[in-house]
């Protein structure tokens, strides 16, 4: 096997795990990754030749998979694959809701369907899948329930439909986290922030000529996240290491959902000395502003 996970060779050995935008990019390598530690995967996915060029990827490697090409906003069909994938492995260990994606575009150009199809996309399909998975198989045995999001924490200027739908999946998760919690289901989230993944080659090149620049100064790490850095927090939700851990989301965004626009990185090596500021702003002046303001 060639994927070198940081988990125990057999932790997902026997298991099931369906993995959802799993031709490419983040979803491609956890597929990878939970194949490497023994699951048999399923693949989920709208594009035949990624799904079929990972699932011989895995072969080769000496792991187990499988795919359906199916379109997670369309309910009558994620319940008829759902339905298959239980017929065919009895059992559903992980769901891992990866699929979704978007276009940047600022509010005020984003049309109806444009809305529809990103919130589609990222909220509906995702609740769609857990419901049938926990429906149809979850409830009865258990299992982990992993809903990748974003960095939209504050808003998501330039991507507003997709923050809307995120935040909305994160509620979706905190709510499922509660009332699974009975059936011995898991749900938690994971926020990747700015991820050198193969999906972002599917923007114009104007996009990242534009937002890498911006970034490298809101970056706390200095530098874009990797596949196998998403996959491996995916990897531990999955895991029996998370036994206790429910309605929790993961950001794996090298600190940029922390970063202070009050004193911007670029800016700490000009920020004025703290004696400075002592003295330039008097106690007790600071005391009156807040008087007033009360
Ligand atoms: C701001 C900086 C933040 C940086 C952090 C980055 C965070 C996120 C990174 C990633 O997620 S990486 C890559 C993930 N993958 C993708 O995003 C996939 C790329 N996107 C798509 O595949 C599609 O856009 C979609 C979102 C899946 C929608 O596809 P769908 O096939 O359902 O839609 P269409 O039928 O083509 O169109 C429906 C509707 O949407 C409008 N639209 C689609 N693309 C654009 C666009 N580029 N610009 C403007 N509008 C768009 C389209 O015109 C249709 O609307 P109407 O014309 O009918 O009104
Ligand atoms: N890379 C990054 O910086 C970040 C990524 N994310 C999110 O992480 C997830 C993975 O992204 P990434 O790997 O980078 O990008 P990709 O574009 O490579 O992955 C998205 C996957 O979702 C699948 N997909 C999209 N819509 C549907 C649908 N309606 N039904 C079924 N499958 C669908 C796509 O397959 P197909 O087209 O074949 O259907 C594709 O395999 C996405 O939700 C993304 O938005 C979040 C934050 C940052």
């Amino acid at each position: 096997m060639s994927y070198r996970s940081a988990f125990r060779a057999d932790l997902f050995a026997g298991q099931t795990h369906l993995v959802t935008g799993g031709g490419s990019g983040i979803g491609r390598c956890c597929a990878h990754e939970l194949a490497a530690l023994g699951a048999n995967v399923v693949l989920i996915g709208r594009n035949v030749e990624r799904l079929e060029a990972t699932q011989a990827e895995i072969i080769e490697d000496g792991g187990k998979a499988s795919f359906y090409s199916v379109d997670i906003r369309q309910e009558a069909d994620v319940r008829e694959t759902v339905a298959k994938i239980v017929a065919e492995h009895g059992r559903i260990h992980g769901l891992v809701n990866n699929a979704g994606g978007q276009f940047p575009a600022p509010l005020m150009r984003i049309s109806k369907n444009g809305w529809d199809a990103v919130v589609n996309s990222n909220l509906t399909g995702g609740f769609l899948m857990a419901r049938e998975v926990l429906n149809q198989s979850m409830h009865e045995h258990g299992g982990s329930i992993v809903n990748i999001i974003a960095d939209m924490w504050r808003g998501m200027p330039g991507m507003g439909h997709s923050g809307a739908a995120r935040a909305g999946m994160l509620s979706f998760t905190e709510t499922a986290a509660v009332e699974w919690a009975s059936f011995g289901v898991r749900v938690n989230a994971v926020a990747p922030g700015f991820i050198a993944s193969s999906g972002m080659d599917r923007y114009d090149p104007s996009f990242a000529e534009f937002v890498v620049p911006q970034m490298r100064g809101t970056i706390p790490s200095s530098r874009m996240g990797d596949e196998d850095e998403v996959s491996s927090a995916i990897t531990f939700f999955l895991s029996p290491a998370a036994s206790y851990t429910t309605g929790a989301c993961l950001c794996v965004d090298g600190g940029s959902s922390l970063n202070t626009k009050l004193f911007p990185l670029s800016d700490h090596a000009r920020m004025p000395e703290q004696k400075a500021f002592h003295r330039a702003v008097k106690p007790q002046a600071v005391l009156r502003t807040l008087k007033k303001d009360a």
